[in-house]
C-alpha cells in the first residue's frame, strides 16, 4: 500500500489546518540549528525552509531559531503568516514543495519555542483560591477581601521556565514540621510536598511601551498565543514562606511549558463568556460590553498516564483580557516574550480540581490510583496536561501537552 502523505491528514486531526501551532526543533543530523516548526497531523513542518521555498516576505522571521521575531511582528504579520502556511499546507499546488519538508514528530527533539521575558503567575479561578485560602488559612476568610476587585497575581522567575519533558529536581528548602513548636523552628531538607499546578499561559507577541495602560480590546493586538503550563510547587517551602510577600522559592524552581504554542486566532470558536460575576469590577476590568473573554479549553491531567481531574477552563473568574489591562494599569509595559499564567485551573467538581494541595485536601485524603495512592509527588511521577478545545466544524483544536517528571533531590 503506497504511504500516506503528511500532507493527507485523517479526518478531524486535532493539529490539522485550523489549528497550526508554532514550536522550535532540531534534528539528530543538526541538534544545534534550532528552526520554526509547525505542526500538522503527527508531522512538524520546516515553516523557515517552506517561507524559503515559497520566496515568502516572512522568510526571515519564519528562519529564526526563536519565535521571539515574529512574536514581535505584530497581529497583521501573524495574520499573514498564517494564511501563508495554511496554503502551503492544503493547496496541492504546493505539494511538491511542501512533502520533502514534513518531519516526523517523533524524530524531533523539541525546545523552549520563546525567549521567555517576564513570567507572571495569576490566581483567577474561585474555586481554586477558595479552596486554597480553606487548607492555607482555615481560621481566615477562604477569599482575601481583594479577590473579587482585581485579579491576583505574582512575579516568578523566568529564567526557570523549562520547555515541556525537561525533568523537574525535586527542590530543597525550608518547611515548618508540622507538630512545630513555639516559637517556630524550621528544618531544611527536600520538599515532602511537590506538587503540580493545571495552569493556561499567554504569550506576549507585541511590546507596549511604559505608562501606557492596554484597555481590554488590546488583548488581541498583544497576545500571539496560548499554551498549557505546569507551575509546580513545593507546598511545605511555599506555605512557610509566603507571608507575608507571596510564592517564592516555593514555586520558582521549575514552570513547564509546552513545546507549542497555539495562535490566538486558532481557538475564535473557543470564546466564550465568563462565569456571572457577583461584584462589579471597576471600569478598567469591566467587561460587560465586551466580547467574551473566557476560552473553552477541556484540560486533562494525568499522573502517571492515569486521569486525575478534568480542569474546565471556561469555569475561570478573571479571563486573560482583564488580567493583561490589570498588569499594565500602573503603567508597566509589555515585552515581547512575556508569558502570563492564569493561575491553577479547577471547577466546582472534586474530579475538576488542578492540584493535589485541592485533590487531596493539603493531603488529608489521598488520592487513589489504579496502582498507588499519592497525596504529593513521589520521585519517578510523571505529570501530563493536554487540553482540546472546540474548532469550526466540530472539529477539535488540540493544545501541545506540557510533561514532566520528577527526579531525586540533587544530594
Ligand atoms: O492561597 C495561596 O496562598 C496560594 C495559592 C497558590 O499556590 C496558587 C498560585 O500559585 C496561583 C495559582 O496558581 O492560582
Ligand atoms: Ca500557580
Ligand atoms: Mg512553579
Amino acid at each position: 500500500m503506497a504511504q500516506r502523505s503528511p500532507l493527507d491528514l485523517p479526518e478531524g486531526d486535532p493539529f490539522g489546518p485550523d489549528n497550526l501551532p508554532y514550536g522550535v526543533f532540531t534534528t539528530s543530523d543538526a541538534p544545534h540549528l534550532r528552526k520554526i516548526g509547525v505542526r500538522y497531523g503527527a508531522h512538524v513542518l520546516d515553516a523557515g525552509a517552506a517561507a524559503a521555498v515559497a520566496a515568502s516576505p516572512h522568510a526571515e522571521l519564519l528562519g529564526a531559531s526563536s519565535l521571539n521575531p515574529l512574536m514581535a511582528a505584530g497581529r497583521p504579520v501573524w495574520q499573514a503568516v498564517r494564511a501563508e502556511l495554511r496554503d502551503w499546507l492544503t493547496n496541492p499546488a504546493h505539494r511538491h514543495a511542501i512533502e520533502p519538508l514534513m518531519h516526523p514528530l517523533t524524530t524531533l527533539a523539541l525546545h523552549l519555542p520563546i525567549e521567555v521575558a517576564d513570567y507572571v503567575d495569576f490566581f483567577a479561578s474561585e474555586h481554586h483560591a477558595s479552596n486554597a485560602g480553606k487548607i492555607f488559612r482555615p481560621d481566615g476568610d477562604a477569599l482575601t477581601p481583594n479577590w473579587k476587585h482585581m485579579p491576583i497575581g505574582y512575579h516568578g522567575r523566568a529564567g526557570t521556565v523549562l520547555v515541556s519533558g525537561s525533568p523537574i529536581v525535586r527542590p530543597h528548602g525550608q518547611q515548618l514540621p508540622s507538630a512545630s513548636s513555639a516559637p517556630p523552628r524550621p528544618v531544611f531538607g527536600p520538599s515532602l510536598r511537590l506538587d503540580f499546578e493545571a495552569e493556561v499561559a499567554f504569550v506576549v507577541g507585541a511590546p507596549s511601551p511604559l505608562n501606557t495602560p492596554l484597555p481590554l480590546a488590546g488583548f488581541h493586538d498583544h497576545v500571539f498565543g496560548v499554551c498549557l503550563l505546569n507551575d509546580w510547587s513545593a507546598r511545605d517551602i511555599q506555605s512557610w514562606e509566603y507571608r507575608p510577600l507571596g510564592p517564592f522559592l516555593g514555586k520558582s524552581f521549575a514552570t513547564s511549558l509546552a513545546a507549542w504554542i497555539t495562535p490566538l486566532d486558532a481557538l475564535a470558536t473557543a470564546r466564550t463568556a465568563p462565569p456571572a460575576r457577583d461584584v462589579t469590577p471597576l471600569p478598567y476590568l469591566d467587561d460587560s460590553a465586551a466580547e467574551p473573554g473566557g476560552f473553552d479549553l477541556r484540560i486533562e491531567v494525568a499522573v502517571n498516564g492515569h486521569t486525575v481531574s478534568r480542569p474546565p477552563f471556561s469555569a475561570m473568574y478573571w479571563t486573560a483580557a482583564q488580567q493583561l489591562a490589570h498588569l499594565t494599569v500602573n503603567g508597566a509595559s509589555l515585552r515581547t516574550g512575556d508569558v502570563f499564567a492564569s493561575g491553577t485551573v479547577s471547577g466546582p467538581n472534586p474530579d475538576e480540581l488542578g492540584c493535589l494541595l485541592e485533590l487531596t485536601w493539603g493531603g488529608r485524603d489521598p488520592l487513589h490510583l489504579p496502582d498507588s495512592t499519592r497525596t504529593f509527588l513521589e520521585d519517578g511521577d510523571e505529570v501530563t496536561l493536554t487540553a482540546w478545545a472546540p474548532g469550526p466544524d466540530g472539529v477539535r483544536i488540540g493544545m501541545g501537552e506540557v510533561t514532566g517528571h520528577v527526579v531525586p533531590a540533587a544530594s
